[in-house]
């Protein structure tokens, strides 16, 4: 495996050991590559009030966005388990924003790292609502 998938997968696990998922006890690591090279993470963040608990691709993402950062190259996603725990409809839509219309490559791994799906985020949400379907003409 390539350094810097190693690199990503390690960081989605390192941020997956910290969540905060005490409701779900499904705690879930995200780590984005970005097109610079940055590498970026986050965890879910549950709250005792249950709809308001964030995803763990959310906080990768806002953690981009803050460094100042616009273009998702990849996102790896990591769950605590077995299962291929792919990102829910709204972080589709979020990874889409950044990710563009072509899509970046997506890739899900059990608890251990061990990769179980490699896909991409058009492929997860084909046919997306995004920036360039805003129409401009406004009136
Ligand atoms: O890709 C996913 C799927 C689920 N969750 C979180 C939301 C919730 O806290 C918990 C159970 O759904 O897992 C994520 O963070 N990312
Ligand atoms: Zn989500």
């Amino acid at each position: 495996m390539a350094t810097d998938m190693k690199a990503l997968i390690d960081a989605a696990i390192k941020a997956r050991d910290a969540a905060y998922a005490p409701y779900s006890n499904h705690p879930v690591g995200a780590a984005v590559l970005t097109t610079d090279g940055s590498v970026f993470a986050g965890a879910n963040v549950e709250n005792a009030a249950y709809p308001l608990g964030t995803c763990a691709e959310a906080g990768a993402i806002s953690a981009m966005v803050l460094a100042g950062e616009r273009e998702i190259a990849h996102v790896v996603v990591v769950g605590p388990g077995e299962a291929t725990c792919t990102p829910c409809g709204g972080c589709r839509q979020k990874i889409r924003e950044f990710a563009g219309p072509a899509g970046k490559p997506i890739t899900i791994c059990d608890k251990d790292g061990n990769i179980l799906l490699e896909t991409t985020s058009a492929e997860l949400l084909p046919h997306a609502f995004g920036p360039e379907n805003i129409d401009e003409a406004k009136g």
